[in-house]
Parts: C-alpha cells; structure tokens; sequence
C-alpha cells in the first residue's frame, strides 16, 4: 500500500525512523521488498533524477507497482530524492509519487523559500507531501560537489523560519553528514547539539538525515580483497540512528551501503567463478544479501516490527 511520507512520518516521529533506499533497478526494488517485509517495517522507496535516466522513469514505475503486488502486506511511501522544480512537477503530476523532495539549498534562502513554496501548493493540491532542504551537506549530490570546507550545517533560527514560510511537511538538515562512500577519516559523531536546537524550534516536525550510510568496513574490505580500490573512509555510526529519531530525525536516508552490496556481490562472485558470465546468480546472491542489509538497517532505524501497529493507525485515521 503507498502512502504519504507525512502518514509515516505522525506515526514514527519521536520514536523510530523511517528507512529511505534508493532504488535504480529491479533487483534493488526486491530485495528491499524482502527487507521490508522480513523485519516487518514500513519504509521509504526513493528515486533520484539519475536513476529516473538510468533506464526510463515508467520503468522504475512499473517495478514499483509490481512489487507492490508481489509483497500486497507492504507499507511504503514512492518518494523524489533532490528534486529540482521541474521533475517535482513532472513526479507530482504522474499520479504514482505520494512525496517529493526539492532540493534548492544550493540557491539563497529568500529563493530556497520561493520555490519550495510553489513546490508545496501544487504538491498539496493533490494530496502530496514535500520534503525541503536547508544547509548544505559535503560530498557528492546529483551533479553537485560540495566541498567538506563548505559543507554548512542547517541553522536552526533559519529552519524554524524556513518552514513557516513554506508550509513543507519534513526538513532534510545538515548536521554532518556527506553524500557517497568518502565521508569521515576516522569516526565523527552526529552533530546531536544542532538537532536538538532545531528541535527545540521545531518540536513535532519531521526531519530528515541525508548522507546516512555507514559505509561498513568489512563490506569495502571485502570490496578491495576482490580487486576494488575504494578508499579508506568511515560513515556514519549506525548506532546514532534511534538517537536521532528521538530528536525529530523521521527519515534516514540510506543509498551508498546499497551499493556497496552489490559491489561486494558481483566482484567477489566474478573472482570466484572467472568462467561464469551469467549475471543472474549472482544477481539472486544479491537480492538476498540486500534483503538481509535493509532488515538490519531497520532493526537499528527502529522501524523493524512496527508494520502492523501502523497498519492499525493506518485503518483508524
Ligand atoms: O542521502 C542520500 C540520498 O538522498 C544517500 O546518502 P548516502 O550516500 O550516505 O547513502
Ligand atoms: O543523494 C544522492 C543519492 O544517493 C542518489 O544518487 P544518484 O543521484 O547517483 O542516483
Ligand atoms: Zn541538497
Ligand atoms: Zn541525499
């Protein structure tokens, strides 16, 4: 069943958060399915502009939809990552999304207001909710890099003021995090100090993290015994996530460790099996694998185990 980010978000918030995965192909869309299910959490399916090109938007579509029938006890929401205007038009009006995300943090503030504005009175129209972005986090995003110099963490006064002038329904805030697999050398915390001041100015408003992958050691070590050469580098310490839902955080997002699933998968099978030259086994190695990671994500987002007691809100509202 999809719903709203805002109906996941009235029963998370506070208490769990939300799991937010990316998806560009069919394997991806089953084993979150999977995940999902096993570990019994609602979640947050989301596309970006790169994958909308990566094949056709109306497959990813299609995909979403037949999971959906496939696993018929799903809760989840379809939402647009980093949106810009248009392609929040273009997802608003497909009748299929139930959230977007636009993305003007990169432009000035008084500008950042104005378009999600006009964002959030056509997406409200029809019933959808928006996420808006305020800060500006490190790394990699879309076609953007933002050096870690001027990453600049969400202030809190601004976010208070941002969202009574826009009327959006979730805040993605910068407190540390960066996109991609290169984001700490060594291990840093979450800028808790800055969540609980945006709290304290927005208390029962969700926020959302981005840049939340952890980027688990053994998986690139792993990753670079099969011939990678991804850097050496930490994420974010998964054992923050429930602390940050206590604190507003409804929504994690989690792409970059997905990824490195399928790496770890596909390089390791390939080295062991330098004959082979079907994808489809190690594609169903990786269906599970995935299943596996997002039912452990969601036991750490404690979402895991709440599907039915949201069904019943769900049933009730
Ligand atoms: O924020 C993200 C998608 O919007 C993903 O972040 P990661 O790169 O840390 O997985
Ligand atoms: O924030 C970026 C997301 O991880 C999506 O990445 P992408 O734009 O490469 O699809
Ligand atoms: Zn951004
Ligand atoms: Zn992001």
């Amino acid at each position: 069943m999809i719903v709203t980010t805002a109906q996941l978000f009235k029963h998370a918030y506070g208490k769990y958060a939300v799991g937010a995965y990316n998806i560009n192909n069919a394997e991806q869309a089953m084993g979150l399915f999977q995940g999902a299910i096993d570990s019994q959490a609602p979640f947050i399916i989301q596309i970006s502009k790169g994958a909308r090109k990566y094949t056709d938007k109306r497959m990813l579509e299609a995909i979403i939809r037949s999971a959906g029938e496939i696993y018929p006890e799903a809760i989840f929401a379809v939402h647009l990552d980093h949106g810009d205007e248009q392609t929040c038009y273009d997802c608003i009006d497909s009748g299929f999304f139930s959230s977007v995300m636009i993305d003007a943090s990169h432009d000035p503030f008084a500008e950042n207001v104005a378009i999600t504005k006009r964002v959030v009175e056509r997406a409200h129209a029809k019933g959808i909710s928006v996420e808006a972005e305020l800060g500006m986090l490190g790394g990699v995003e879309e076609d953007i890099q933002v050096d870690e110099g001027n990453a600049c963490l969400t202030d809190p006064a601004e976010a208070e003021e941002f969202v009574k002038q826009t009327g959006c329904d979730s805040l993605a805030c910068a407190i540390g995090t960066s996109h991609g697999a290169f984001k700490f050398k060594g291990r840093q915390s979450l800028h808790f100090d800055v969540l609980e001041k945006i709290k304290g100015r927005l208390p029962n408003f969700p926020l959302v993290m981005h840049g939340s992958s952890s980027v688990p050691q053994d998986e690139v070590a792993k990753i670079n015994a099969a011939g990678g050469t991804i850097q050496d580098s930490m994420g974010v310490d998964p054992k923050e996530y429930l602390p940050a839902a206590k604190l507003g955080v409804t929504k994690i997002n989690i792409d970059t460790d997905g990824r490195l699933v399928w790496t770890r998968v596909h390089r390791e099978f390939f080295r062991n099996n330098p004959e082979q030259f079907d994808f489809r086994p190690p594609g169903k190695i990786f269906m599970a694998e995935y299943a596996k990671f997002i039912a452990s994500r969601n036991e750490l987002l404690g979402s895991a185990g709440q599907l039915e007691d949201l069904r019943k809100s769900l049933a009730a509202s």
